[in-house]
């Protein structure tokens, strides 16, 4: 018999996110269905969008080999059944304040930033990048955690050390590099470009820095399709381009309307939920029907 979720305390919600304590010492982080655009939640859920995006953080805990918060399997008795699948047992860690960012190719805040100073977060980089254009080798591009419904601010690393000390910011760059390198390493073998990626790192009571939150999902990463890349170009979302576009040239709606975006379409859906399957079978060479939760 499963626990119920209202015995445990929700003790955050993010946008596609809700994190719970299990007891003292741990927690229970739920994906949901959710999906956000253009900075709004839609009002349309994804159906197994959180189960993939769990699915697919397990997957990366384990082929990384790098120590990290999970505390359980994605069928600990402990995970209720009203999120069965979409949820995982972590460990309560000391989490660094540091959004730990990896960019091997250049676009979204970090091009900005490169095209109004020739920058990213104190790092130079050559002149005449485009959007989309390799960073090689890839760069540590920190940020500071925004307030609820902020973006979060690019920060050099000089700062970091400033916050956290420079022994701590040397441990995270050189961490946050080396699990994206082998992230991407794992996605490009299967044809699928990791432009970026966010990882938060936490210490456990015995003073060891763990990876922790969610890894390498889509909605932490940039997914981009490879078989569309050229050089210096930026790729479309792997993930959401089917809503952003549904969105901006099918709906009606604009980002400047003011007013959040309409429901979606089964299609939309659909098509949608589909491509977080396909992105998960071929990062992992697992199939998704294996992953528990699933329609009975
Ligand atoms: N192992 C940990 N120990 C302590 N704190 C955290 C922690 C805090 N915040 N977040 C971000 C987040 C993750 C999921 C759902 C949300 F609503 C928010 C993660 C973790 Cl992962």
């Amino acid at each position: 018999m499963r626990p119920e979720l209202s015995e445990y305390t929700p003790i955050y919600s993010g946008k596609v996110r809700e994190l719970y304590a299990v007891d003292d010492e741990h927690l229970l982080l739920v994906a949901s269905d959710r999906i956000s655009a253009y900075d709004y939640i839609l009002d349309t859920p994804i159906p197994d969008k959180g189960r993939v995006l769990t699915a697919m953080s397990v997957f990366f805990f384990d082929a990384l080999g790098v120590p990290n918060h999970l505390a359980g399997p994605a069928d600990d008795p402990r995970i209720p059944e009203a999120v069965f699948g979409r949820a995982l047992i972590t460990r309560r860690l000391d989490m660094v304040p540091v959004e730990c960012v990896a960019r091997g190719y250049l676009t979204g805040s970090g091009l900005k930033e490169y095209r109004a100073n020739g920058e990213v977060c104190g790092v130079p980089l050559p002149a005449g990048l485009v959007d989309g254009s390799r960073i090689d080798p890839p760069i540590f591009t920190p940020a500071t955690k925004a307030a609820v419904g902020d973006h979060d601010e690019n920060v050099s690393f000089e700062r970091v050390a400033q916050d956290v000390g420079l022994e701590l910011a040397t441990q995270l760059r050189e961490l946050t590099l080396d699990v994206y390198a082998r992230g991407a390493d794992i996605a490009r073998d299967r044809g699928i470009i990791l432009a970026d990626t966010k990882f938060e790192f936490g210490r456990s009571s015995d003073g060891d820095l763990l990876l922790a939150d969610e890894v390498l999902t889509p909605d932490s990463s940039r997914y981009w399709d490879g078989a569309l890349y050229e050089p210096g170009k930026a790729l479309p979302s792997f993930d959401k381009q089917i809503v952003r576009d549904w969105l901006t040239k099918e709906s009606g709606w604009s980002t400047d309307a003011g007013t959040p975006p309409p429901p979606l379409p089964g299609d939309v859906v659909e098509r949608t939920r589909a491509r977080y399957i396909e992105a998960y079978e071929r990062i992992s060479g697992l199939s998704f029907a294996d992953w528990p939760g699933g329609a009975a």
